[in-house]
């Protein structure tokens, strides 16, 4: 078993409140947490490589930001058939940025074209972009940061190019999301995470991870400027988005 493969039990002996952080003990079982965690994970990673080799023009930049072990980021460089062009992976824990850097030495990723940084994608340069991915980022960047940034994103990209945004999402009719919620945590015990694990996780992500509605989402690419925008894909309370510059 490889150090990315490694099983997730953080939550499941019982233990004193805290937030989530994404530290070195969940960057050291990540790949196992979010395949288990976030339904549709694996054909969100796929389909996000096949937008990216549709839109990635020569001599343009990808940008993935929040990459954390570079899932999306590995998706997108093997899906894509050419090489002229530099995918930058963002993200401002040190435990994934290093994980990833190892990464892309493996023989099964070595040679593309991509580009770990450590650093808050809030203060990211973004320039020249013909992909940008927040796959599953933005829920953790504060409500108050979250306009700007998008503002960034848009202005950094290309006319034409597309921006991918996954998200846990919260519904406006209260028993249609108390409904999805139910059913994440009966997908969550099917991927066998037990009761404790789930209400614990839920407990450490509640400051931590703060969901919005599809509506919030649309209007706030719409205000930066970007077009298009819809959802392509979801599963409960989780869904990914995307919108055209
Ligand atoms: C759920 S994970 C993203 C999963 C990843 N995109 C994938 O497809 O596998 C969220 C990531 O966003 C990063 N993150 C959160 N806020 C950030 C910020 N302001 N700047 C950079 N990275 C951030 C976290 O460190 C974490 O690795
Ligand atoms: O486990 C949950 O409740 C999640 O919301 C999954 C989620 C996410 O959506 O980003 C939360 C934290 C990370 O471990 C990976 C996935």
């Amino acid at each position: 078993m490889t150090q990315d493969s490694l099983r997730d039990n953080i939550f499941a002996s019982r233990q004193e409140a805290g937030d989530f952080v994404f530290d070195d003990k969940v960057a050291s079982v990540f790949t196992d947490m979010i395949n288990r965690s976030v339904p549709g994970y694996a054909t969100t990673l796929s389909m996000i490589g096949v937008l990216a080799s549709r839109y990635c023009k020569p001599g343009s930049r990808i940008y993935d930001l929040g990459c954390s072990l570079g899932g999306a980021s590995l998706a997108m460089a093997h899906q894509i058939s050419h090489r002229d062009y530099e995918l930058i992976a963002i993200d401002n824990s040190t435990a994934m940025i290093e994980r990833l850097t190892d990464r892309l030495k493996s023989e099964e990723h070595q040679g593309l074209p991509v580009t770990p940084k450590l650093g808050d994608i809030c203060e990211a340069d973004i320039s020249n972009a013909t992909v940008v991915v927040l796959n599953f980022t933005l829920q953790f960047v504060p409500l108050a940061q979250r306009q700007a940034l998008i503002q960034r994103i848009a202005d950094g990209m290309q006319p034409g190019g597309i921006l991918i945004l996954s998200e846990k999402i919260q519904f406006p009719d209260d028993d249609l999301n108390e409904l999805f919620i139910d059913l994440y945590h009966k997908f969550k015990q099917a991927q066998g995470y037990s009761e404790l694990e789930v209400s614990q996780k839920r407990a450490a992500l509640e400051n931590v991870l703060i969901p919005e509605t599809i509506d919030t989402h649309k209007q706030r690419l719409m205000a930066a400027g970007l077009k298009n925008c819809d959802v392509w894909f979801q599963c409960f309370n989780f869904c990914s988005m995307v919108a055209v510059r």
